[in-house]
């Protein structure tokens, strides 16, 4: 409840959480008219503009592009020097606006979006409290729907938690380069944050506590991505764990489960992450702190009742990436502005508490249109706007590391698991003209899981210098579910890598 001396914030619909997905929800929920605003309590654009996606992939391009041009007879000799760190550096500082967000809250406000700064906590349905950064409390009401937004934080563990180590933060915004850094953990972020300090200069260990890299990969690309690691000079130990770990003047000392030490000047803990649920007062909605909300298709949060409680993005423990993540933020701005336009334009509120850029009043959905909107809403199937149906079978993921790693759907074995009857073909994409063209000794390989009984993709995996841009169709043709005799008619011009694609189509016997 408010006492009375707090101002209170009245909107149809808060965001909680200004990240990527966050402000994606936004701005399709206030499209046809609802008021919404945006809390948040660090920087609007969240974790990928500051310290994920944007400043990471700026820290490795330089190396990828070295890479590139060594490929290359005539280019490569031009190429004599190494990655230039403060280049670099400076260079990743531009990505991130020098950590600066008013860029993002000009958009957020052009968009017609409320913007409040603080942290939200719930105190009851549709209710929160907001603490400001000058420590002020405020009350926040929803008049129709919560959507959370608020991502994920980085898992530490407890041996390591001691020295004060690097997590991705501080790894993607650091302003040196230690000369020996030791990573742990075997997946995305610790892969592409190896190869990038590597890159920089640094010397790297990597501690795997499993048997291979990129555990969530086809075992084909993750030994691939191992063995490329091993021969640009990192130092990756499978079947290992920090057990105790200290700090002094030195850096920092780490000892394994058999006994061995590791020394550097710097460790970074890439172990996961978990749903940043753990202070935002969910346990007065009946649901577990520390836990994933748990989501519909629709977004809708399981196990609240009233409808109108929804998340997206890292929170739902269901998406991990930002374009996907943002896929499910177009999904949930959709069903919020199908299912309570009408209600709010026949409340008659002006839809705002007198903020600035607050986007009241009548809006292009606002008449006919939002009651068949919500009829189409409330009948939706799979695939339409209104449900996340990709997330299940059909997510795109790439690690840009070296070699890069793209894939989407299915692993074979996730096939499998999933009782399909599905075989796989491969083929070396460096066989192919367009590979030869791009780089002399192109490495990398194409895979398919086809599923035997419809004649689709259900799942591809693509390794190799820019493999990423494969990927793309690979999507289409597994979301699509086009036949393989159809997608034979596709002809991939000549001569680019792309061509893979007939070769993977004629070694599946077409
Ligand atoms: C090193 C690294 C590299 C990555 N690279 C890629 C990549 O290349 N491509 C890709 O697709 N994905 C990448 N990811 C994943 C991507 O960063 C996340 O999936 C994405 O940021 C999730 O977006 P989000 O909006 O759900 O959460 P976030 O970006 O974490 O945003 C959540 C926001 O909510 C705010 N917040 C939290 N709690 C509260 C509260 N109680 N009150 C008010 N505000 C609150 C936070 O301050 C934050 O701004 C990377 C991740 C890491 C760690
Ligand atoms: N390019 C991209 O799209 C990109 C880049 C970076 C991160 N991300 C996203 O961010 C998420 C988090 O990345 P991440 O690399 O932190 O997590 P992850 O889940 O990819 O990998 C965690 C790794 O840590 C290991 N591990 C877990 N607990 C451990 C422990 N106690 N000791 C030693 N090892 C341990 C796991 O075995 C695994 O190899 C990912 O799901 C990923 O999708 C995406």
């Amino acid at each position: 409840m408010a006492q009375d001396d707090q101002q209170v914030h009245e909107f149809d619909v808060v965001v909680i959480g200004g990240g990527a997905v966050g402000e994606n929800a936004a701005d399709r929920a206030h499209r046809d008219g609802l008021s919404v605003v945006v809390v948040e309590e660090e920087l609007v654009g969240g974790e990928c503009s500051y310290w994920a996606c944007m400043p990471s992939k700026a820290l490795l391009r330089p190396g990828a592009v070295l890479e590139a041009a060594r490929a290359v007879p005539g280019a490569a000799q031009a190429v004599t020097g190494t990655v230039d760190v403060a280049a670099t550096l400076a260079r990743r500082d531009e990505f991130t606006s020098h950590w600066d967000d008013h860029g993002q809250v000009e958009w957020l406000e052009g968009a017609g979006l409320a913007l409040l700064r603080g942290r939200a906590r719930f105190t009851g349905p549709r209710e929160l409290a907001l603490t400001g950064t000058d420590g002020g409390r405020q009350v926040v009401r929803a008049r129709h729907a919560v959507v959370v937004a608020t991502g994920s934080e980085p898992v530490v563990p407890d041996a390591l938690a001691t020295v004060r180590p690097w997590t991705s933060r501080e790894v993607t915004s650091a302003e040196q380069v230690p000369g020996t850094l030791v990573v742990v953990g075997g997946g995305v972020v610790a892969v592409e944050m190896a190869v990038a300090y590597s890159d920089l200069g640094a010397q790297v260990t990597m501690l795997v506590r499993g048997s291979r890299v990129l555990p969530r990969a086809e075992p084909f690309a993750s030994d691939e991505v191992g063995e490329a690691l091993v021969k640009r000079g990192i130092d990756v130990r499978y079947g290992a764990q920090a057990t105790t770990a200290t700090r002094d003047e030195q850096g920092v000392h780490l000892t394994l489960g058999d006994g061995s030490r590791v020394d550097a000047d710097e460790v970074l803990v890439a172990t996961g992450r978990t749903p940043r649920t753990g202070d935002l007062g969910v346990d007065v909605l009946g649901l577990t702190p520390g836990e994933p909300l748990v989501v519909d298709d629709a977004l809708m949060v399981t196990g609240v009742e009233g409808g109108w409680l929804f998340a997206a993005g890292d929170v739902t423990g269901r998406t991990a990436t930002t374009h996907q993540g943002k896929y499910d933020a177009r999904v949930v701005g959709d069903v919020v502005a199908a299912r309570f336009s009408a209600a709010a334009a026949a409340s008659g509120a002006d839809g705002t508490d007198g903020s600035p850029g607050t986007g009241g009043g009548a809006g292009p959905g606002r008449s006919g249109a939002t009651g068949s909107a919500a009829e189409r809403e409330r009948s939706a199937g799979p695939w339409s706007r209104y449900r996340a149906s990709a997330d299940h079978a059909a997510v795109p993921q790439v690690v840009f590391g070296c070699p890069e790693v793209a894939w989407v759907g299915r692993t074979e074995q996730e096939a499998r698991d999933a009782g399909l009857d599905v075989r796989t073909v491969r083929y070396a994409i460096g066989s192919v003209a367009g590979a030869s063209v791009a780089a002399d000794g192109y490495a990398g390989t194409a895979q398919l899981v086809l599923d035997e009984q419809r004649g689709t993709i259900v799942g591809a995996t693509f390794t190799g210098p820019d493999a990423a841009e494969l990927l793309h169709a690979a999507t289409i043709g597994v979301v699509g579910e086009v036949p393989l005799d159809r997608l034979w008619h596709a002809v991939p011009a000549y001569p680019t890598v792309s061509e893979v694609w007939l070769r993977l189509l004629e070694t599946a016997g077409l």
